[in-house]
């Protein structure tokens, strides 16, 4: 059996630790074109195992014979064909839908898949499609990326996923923007599959690329917008050297607050479509954004054409509340720094004085008086605007999460905010007496002298170690 990685958040209820989940394994018949719907909370399990035909899990096929276990989970396995599961563990809810959008999903599969030929006629002249999926929150956006994807992996196709939505990671901690080619499947259990850093994985490792970010929502401005256009413009490199990428394209996932639109206005999404070049928008669930959308682009010169899609919501999205996503967000990066359930990581620990320290906390709009409005206003190469401010150490630091930059802390504010991110550490205590401060790395070695950044998301997270 798979074990889920880094979930043992809160101590699983007594009954589940007494009864083997094996013991009160029961069996599911799909018939075709239907999902067994479930959810999971965080101390239960769910256990699945293929008996007959095939299934898949947001894309990704079921493999017979292995026994997948979800916790903490919200999701959906799809037959084509029809299948017998079977099942064990408990879930907080299940059901089988016989509604579902995947036919949508396979044939704007098709359409990607058109287009992915015509680069490789064009002997890669042509860029691949650059998809972008927007909608509100829980409207199935990463359900979506995930599908297709995966759809592209199994057509032999190396597409790159880009996640701009902070609130969840991909490949990396939350807080931070992220991109990665998948040439190999899509992890079942763990959801985008694992890093280098997560150690030993049965899925081939994906090598993200990251930007630390570290606030919650995409605010205008400083900081996101030149994120974007710097991860445009990695992504847009890795893709000239890449042939088989360039073929295949980009999906990007999006956070749902830049599909509110106030008063029409999708700032946001205009940036990310402008910058990646995007020519594939698709937007679920939502009449008037779709509407809002292709009014916007339909006015546009034949070579810059974005074709704007409108998909359903899913009836299995389901709502997720802040205290899931919180725990989601914590078990995201307890995997991060313990690795997989029984491949576990041993993070190594170490301290440092505060000099040896060089902290950038990130200033956020509302406490530099930078208001989200300005944001035509500020001139990245100007030094008038500080994005941070260095800091001492202090007992307010203690579980928080610092982005390790690869910039010199004596470099512009602006070099730090562009640079990569070499990994994460944790900081597990501070000891202001002794000027010292106890700090987690999920690699041993010497400690970094480059910039760290601090935000203020994601939030604290406590009882990471003892
Ligand atoms: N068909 C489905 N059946 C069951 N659960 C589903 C289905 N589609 C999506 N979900 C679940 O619903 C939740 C919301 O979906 P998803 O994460 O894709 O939405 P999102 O638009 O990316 O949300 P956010 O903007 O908050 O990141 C997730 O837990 C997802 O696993």
């Amino acid at each position: 059996m798979i074990s889920l990685p880094g979930l043992n958040l809160a101590a699983p209820p007594t009954e589940t630790l007494s009864v083997p989940t094996s013991s009160i394994t029961r069996e599911q018949d799909l018939p075709a074109n239907t999902e067994y719907r479930f959810e999971v909370s965080f101390s239960r399990t769910l256990t699945v195992r293929l008996r007959s035909g095939t299934a898949e899990y947001f894309g990704t096929e079921l493999a017979p014979s292995t026994t997948y276990s979800f916790q903490g989970t919200k999701g959906a396995i799809y037959t084509w064909h029809g299948c017998k599961l079977e099942l064990g563990g408990q879930v907080e809810s299940d059901y089988v839908a016989e509604e579902t959008p995947m036919m949508s999903h396979a044939n704007l599969h098709f359409a990607l898949e058109m287009l992915r030929d015509r680069s490789v006629v064009s002997n890669s002249v042509e860029m691949g499609p650059r998809v972008l999926v927007v909608g509100a929150e829980n409207a199935g956006k990463t359900a979506l990326v995930k599908t297709l994807t995966s759809y592209a992996v199994k057509s032999g196709r190396q597409p790159m996923v880009i996640n701009l939505d902070p609130r969840q990671g991909l490949l990396s901690v939350p807080g931070s923007l992220s991109a990665a080619a998948f040439s190999s499947i899509v992890d079942i259990e763990e959801g985008w599959g694992s890093s280098p850093i997560s150690g030993p994985s049965p899925v081939p490792v994906k090598m993200p690329l990251v930007y630390h970010y570290g606030l919650k929502d995409p605010e205008e401005g400083k900081l996101f917008k030149p994120l974007v256009t710097r991860m445009a413009l990695a992504v847009t490199s890795r893709l000239e050297e890449d042939k088989a990428s360039k073929q295949a394209g980009f999906v990007i996932d999006s956070s749902g607050t830049i599909s509110a639109g106030k008063a029409g206005v999708y700032e946001n999404i205009e940036h990310i479509v402008s910058e990646f070049s995007v020519n594939v928008l698709i937007t679920i669930g939502s009449e008037r954004l779709y509407s809002d959308l292709s009014r916007k682009f339909s006015n546009r010169s034949s070579d810059e054409t974005v074709n704007v899609i409108r998909i359903d919501k899913s009836g299995g999205c389901v709502d997720r509340s802040e205290e899931y996503m919180k725990a989601l967000r914590h078990s995201q990066i307890r995997e991060y720094f313990f690795g997989h359930g029984e491949d576990a990581l041993a993070p190594s620990s170490m301290t440092a004085d505060f000099g040896d320290l060089n902290i950038f906390r990130v200033i956020e709009n509302d406490e530099s008086g930078f208001a989200a409005g300005d944001a035509e206003d500020y001139n990245p190469a100007s030094t008038g605007v500080s994005i941070y401010e260095r800091i001492t150490p202090s007992s307010t630091l203690t579980n928080k999460l610092l982005a390790i930059t690869t910039a010199s802390p004596n470099d512009k504010h602006e070099v730090i905010r562009d640079s990569s991110v070499r990994g994460y550490i944790y900081v597990a205590d501070v000891d202001e007496a002794k000027r010292k401060v106890r700090l987690l790395s999920p690699q041993p070695g010497h400690f970094p002298g480059s910039a760290m950044v601090l935000g203020s998301w994601p939030e604290d997270v406590a009882g990471l170690v003892s």
